[in-house]
């Protein structure tokens, strides 16, 4: 927790005030039962109205001046926890988004989701408190059984006595909740991944009529979170009766002391009373002292949560300068003509979730212009293959060149400005089809907006709709088909005129002459693109300037169409499986 505490720097002032107000209000209310003592012993024994009119004035003074302070307190101890929660949440999501996807993978969505805001507001809540209580409910404790040592030193001994068995009961409950709370928040984060799940993924759920396996599924989690909560509440709720009956039994043992010292003589009826008071004051400090040891029991577990994020680092990062000069040289346009545009040399990967190795020394050349078509069967790593070159991964062993420069060597701005990449599944944001599409490029023209729906084979179907292209778009793009929404994502793409442009089967929702009007109006407005085509179809990539075909991570075969119907027996089988599946159907 001590980490997080630079994010409270800029409210130094708060942090200093606020406790300092918090004093006053304790100090204030440490005196008023010894005033309270004065006006029984000198005013209400002496019958003496003036002297309890003036105490009673001057105890309402020191309320009011307590009461104020307090509220002082508060509003530092907001300004600081606000701040500092958003100080903390900004810097995560920036650490956040540049994470690469091993990191991401390595969280999960949803328990970062988790992180920046459950566990943020936690420890917001944990800085408010320490403001707030953490100096004055320990004062309060200490002061109160100085005063009452001031008053009779010997009847303080009782509650001397009191204090550690308070502190047996204390380690007792925060040794057993503590690890229960690290679990609680790591329960917290399979509910967040399934609801998002559940979610994201309800008509496939409906279609395939699993609501009620889904429901049994969320059910079971959520007893797990209530039984691992009930488990810890269990705990934690002994804290403040075990508290009371100490404190109480420290009382009926004052109160059987304190009789007989009055009967002695040593011990005033009014001292006894602002005794009691102290005594009161201190079991309410002791009250709040163990909720405030519950609450940064569980504000330590969320601060290791958030540190945990925070000293992560992306596995992808800049290159150091010399290398991005080496990159420079690209310039040399001269040399960007004779060397091949992508070059995959000896190159191996696994995921670092599974360790499982998903590609195997690839070696694969691609020239400036070219169509290339990827095939495989599912999970023969196509998309893995692809996503190595704007590095959303890493090669394990071997490079991946673009323009001859090894991808590592290029700045990630530039490195991702050279390629267009439309994902396998089309995920659009909220806004217009305009700004989806701009979103590609910030600066395009309504006229290059259009020719890339154009080229996209989206502007018809958007011409159709009530708005055009001021047609809005729901969120996920929910009032959109899967067609449509590919087709947007293309143009997206396209949008940024990349040097190499990335299809991951993204034209799987389109109908074969779509398709088709696709790929030509692709080849027709960008003669110096390489494009990358996935694709399970063979009618999609046939017509490419050479298919790599994969299989189990490995190439099995490179070449035209027709060379790998001959020698490529992967092909062939895909192939074969493709055209009589279609006279099937037909
Ligand atoms: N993020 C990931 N973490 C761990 N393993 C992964 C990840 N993504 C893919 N894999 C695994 O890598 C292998 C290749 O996956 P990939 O998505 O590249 O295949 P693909 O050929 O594109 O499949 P498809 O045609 O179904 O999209 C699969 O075994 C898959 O389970």
């Amino acid at each position: 927790m001590y980490k997080l505490t630079a994010y409270l720097k800029p409210f130094r002032k708060e942090c200093i005030l606020g406790p300092i107000f918090k004093l006053l209000e304790a100090i204030l209310e440490l005196l008023l039962p010894t005033m309270l003592a004065l006006m029984i012993n000198h005013g209400v024994a002496k019958h003496d109205t003036s002297y309890v009119i003036w105490i009673g004035l001057l105890m309402v003074l020191m309320s009011i001046l307590g009461y104020g302070s307090s509220l002082i307190c508060q509003y530092y101890a907001a300004l600081a926890s606000q701040g500092f929660g958003t100080l903390l949440r900004n810097k995560l999501y920036k650490h956040i988004s540049g994470f690469s996807y091993a990191e991401l993978d390595h969280f999960g969505t949803s328990s970062l989701i988790n992180r920046i805001t459950s566990d943020v507001n936690q420890l917001q809540l944990a800085v408010a408190m320490l403001i707030r209580l953490v100096i004055r409910a320990p004062f309060i404790c200490i002061g109160a059984l100085i005063m009452s040592m001031i008053l009779d030193f010997r009847l303080s001994l009782v509650l001397m006595a009191a204090t550690p068995i308070l502190g047996l009961i204390l380690y007792f409950i925060i040794s057993r909740s503590a690890p229960m709370y690290r679990a609680y928040q790591q329960k917290l984060d399979r509910i967040a991944q399934l609801v998002s799940e559940n979610l994201t993924g309800v008509r496939v759920i409906r279609a395939f009529a699993k609501r009620k396996g889904e429901k049994e599924r969320f059910a079971k989690a959520s007893e797990d979170l209530a039984t691992t909560a009930i488990r810890v509440g269990r705990i934690s709720s002994l804290l403040s009766p075990l508290t009371f009956l100490v404190l109480n039994g420290a009382i009926i043992a004052i109160l059987w002391f304190g009789g007989i010292h009055i009967d002695e003589g040593r011990l005033s009826q009014g001292e006894l009373i602002a005794f009691i008071n102290y005594i009161t004051q201190i079991l309410l400090a002791l009250i709040v002292v163990s909720n405030l040891i519950i609450l940064f029991t569980k504000a330590s577990s969320c601060a290791g949560r958030v540190n945990e994020v925070l000293e992560a680092t992306s596995s992808i990062v800049d290159p150091v300068p010399a290398a991005i000069r080496d990159a420079n040289e690209e310039k040399d346009q001269a040399a960007e003509q004779t060397v091949p545009v992508i070059r995959f040399s000896h190159v191996s990967f696994g995921y670092n979730t599974t360790g499982d190795t998903v590609l195997e020394d690839i070696n694969v050349e691609i020239k400036r212009g070219e169509t290339v078509g990827i095939i495989g069967s599912t999970g023969s790593g196509k998309s893995t293959f692809v996503q190595l070159l704007p590095r959303f991964y890493d090669v394990t062993t071997g490079e991946v060149l673009i323009n001859g420069i090894n991808v590592k060597n290029y700045t990630l701005r530039k490195l991702r400005r050279k390629i267009g990449i439309v994902p396998q599944k089309a995920i659009l944001f909220s806004g217009t089809i305009t700004e989806n599409i701009r979103f590609g490029n910030e600066e395009a023209s309504d006229e290059e907006v259009r020719l890339a729906a154009k080229i996209a084979q989206a502007d018809e179907f958007i011409a159709g709709l009530p708005d055009g292209y001021n047609t809005s778009v729901a969120r996920g793009g929910a009032n959109l088909s899967g067609g449509q929404k590919q087709r947007l994502t293309i143009a997206r793409a396209l949008i940024t005129n990349p040097d190499i442009l990335i299809l991951d089967d993204s034209a799987s929702a389109l109908d074969f002459i779509t398709d088709a009007a696709l790929r030509r109006s692709i080849a027709e407005h960008s003669r110096d693109m390489t494009v990358l085509l996935i694709s399970q179809r063979v009618s999609t990539i046939r017509q490419a300037d050479q298919i790599i075909v994969l299989e189990n991570g490995k190439i099995a075969g490179v070449g035209k169409h027709d060379d790998l119907l001959g020698s490529c027996e992967v092909y062939q089988e895909i192939y074969i499986s493709q055209t009589t599946s279609e006279v099937k159907s037909s």
